[in-house]
C-alpha cells in the first residue's frame, strides 16, 4: 500500500508503520478546506448515538460539529451530548442543534474530535493559534478517545520547529514580564516572544478566559517536549501552553492523494 504521501514536514523517514489509507487517491485537486472538511467527515464516523462527545475548536473542527448536527438532524445519530471547546464552537453546536452540556456533568467523554496547528510523528500537538487551547486541554484530558483532525499541512517532524507560534495562556497582570521570562527560557533556541493582538486595532487579543496569548517563535529545535512543557507551566503567570503531549489516540490526515488513518 503506497504510503508515501504522508510527510512529517523535515522528516527523512516518515513514521507510518500504524497508518491506514482508508481512500484511494483522487484525481481531482482539492482545496485545503475540501480536505478538512474530508478528515472531518472521516473522523465523525467514530460517533455513535448515546456519547457524549468534546466538541473542537478551528476551522477543520468546524467541519466535524456541522456534520453531527446533518447527522442528528437526519435521525442517523441520537442522544449525543457536546461539550464546546469554546464560546465558537458554543455557538456553532447550538445553530446546528446539537444538545450541550460541561465538564462539571460529564468529567469523563466518550470521544473529541478537533484540528491542530502542528502534529508531529508521535502524534504530540501544537494547539491553540485560534486561541482555545485551554478549554481544548481541559476537555480534550477528558476524553477516553481524541480523533485529530488536520490537512497535510500540519504535519512536521519536530513540535515548534515549522517557524510558526506556540501558543502560551497568561494572566494579564504583567504581561511583559511573563513574556519576557518565556523567552528568556527558550534563549539557547533563539525564542521571540510576541503578545498577540487583535490585527484590527492593535489590542491584545483575549481568550474566552479573560486571558492574553504570548506567541513563542524557535529559530531551533526547543529539545525535550516534555521538559519545556514542565519548565513553561511552572511559571507562575502561565495558564496553559498549546502543545498537547500524549493525548491523542488518532489522527486522521486528509492529502491530495487520500485520507490517513494512524491509530497510537
Ligand atoms: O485554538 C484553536 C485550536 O487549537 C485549533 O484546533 C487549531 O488552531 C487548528 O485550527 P484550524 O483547524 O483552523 O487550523
Amino acid at each position: 500500500m503506497a504510503l508515501a504521501h504522508l510527510q512529517f514536514i523535515g522528516s527523512d523517514k516518515p513514521n507510518v508503520d500504524s497508518c491506514q489509507m482508508v481512500s484511494s487517491p483522487s484525481p481531482v485537486i482539492l482545496t485545503q478546506d475540501e480536505l478538512k472538511k474530508i478528515a472531518a467527515y472521516k473522523a465523525v464516523e467514530f460517533v455513535e448515538s448515546g456519547m457524549v462527545l468534546g466538541l473542537g475548536t478551528g476551522s477543520t473542527a468546524c467541519h466535524a460539529v456541522a456534520r453531527i448536527g446533518e447527522l442528528l438532524k437526519q435521525g442517523k445519530l441520537k442522544n449525543i451530548v457536546g461539550i464546546p471547546t469554546s464560546k465558537k464552537t458554543h455557538e456553532q453546536a447550538i445553530s446546528v442543534g446539537i444538545p450541550l452540556s460541561d465538564l462539571d456533568t460529564y468529567p469523563i467523554l466518550d470521544l473529541a474530535i478537533d484540528g491542530a496547528d502542528e502534529v508531529d510523528p508521535y502524534l504530540n500537538l501544537v494547539k491553540g493559534r485560534g486561541g482555545s487551547l485551554l478549554r481544548e486541554k481541559m476537555v480534550e484530558s477528558a476524553c477516553k478517545k481524541f480523533v485529530v483532525i488536520v490537512d497535510e499541512t500540519k504535519l512536521v517532524k519536530h513540535l515548534g520547529g515549522s517557524g510558526l507560534a506556540m501558543p502560551v495562556e497568561i494572566v494579564p497582570f504583567c504581561w511583559k514580564f511573563t513574556a519576557e521570562r518565556l523567552r528568556m527560557m527558550f534563549m539557547d533556541a533563539g525564542c521571540v516572544a510576541k503578545l498577540r493582538r487583535f490585527s484590527e486595532n492593535g489590542e491584545p487579543f483575549v481568550t474566552d478566559n479573560g486571558n492574553y496569548i504570548i506567541d513563542l517563535y524557535f529559530e531551533k529545535d526547543i529539545g525535550d517536549l516534555k521538559v519545556a512543557s514542565d519548565e513553561i507551566l511552572r511559571l507562575a503567570g502561565v495558564v496553559e501552553h498549546g502543545m498537547f503531549l500524549d493525548m491523542a489516540t488518532t489522527l486522521i490526515v486528509a492529502g491530495e492523494l487520500g485520507v490517513t488513518v494512524k491509530n497510537k
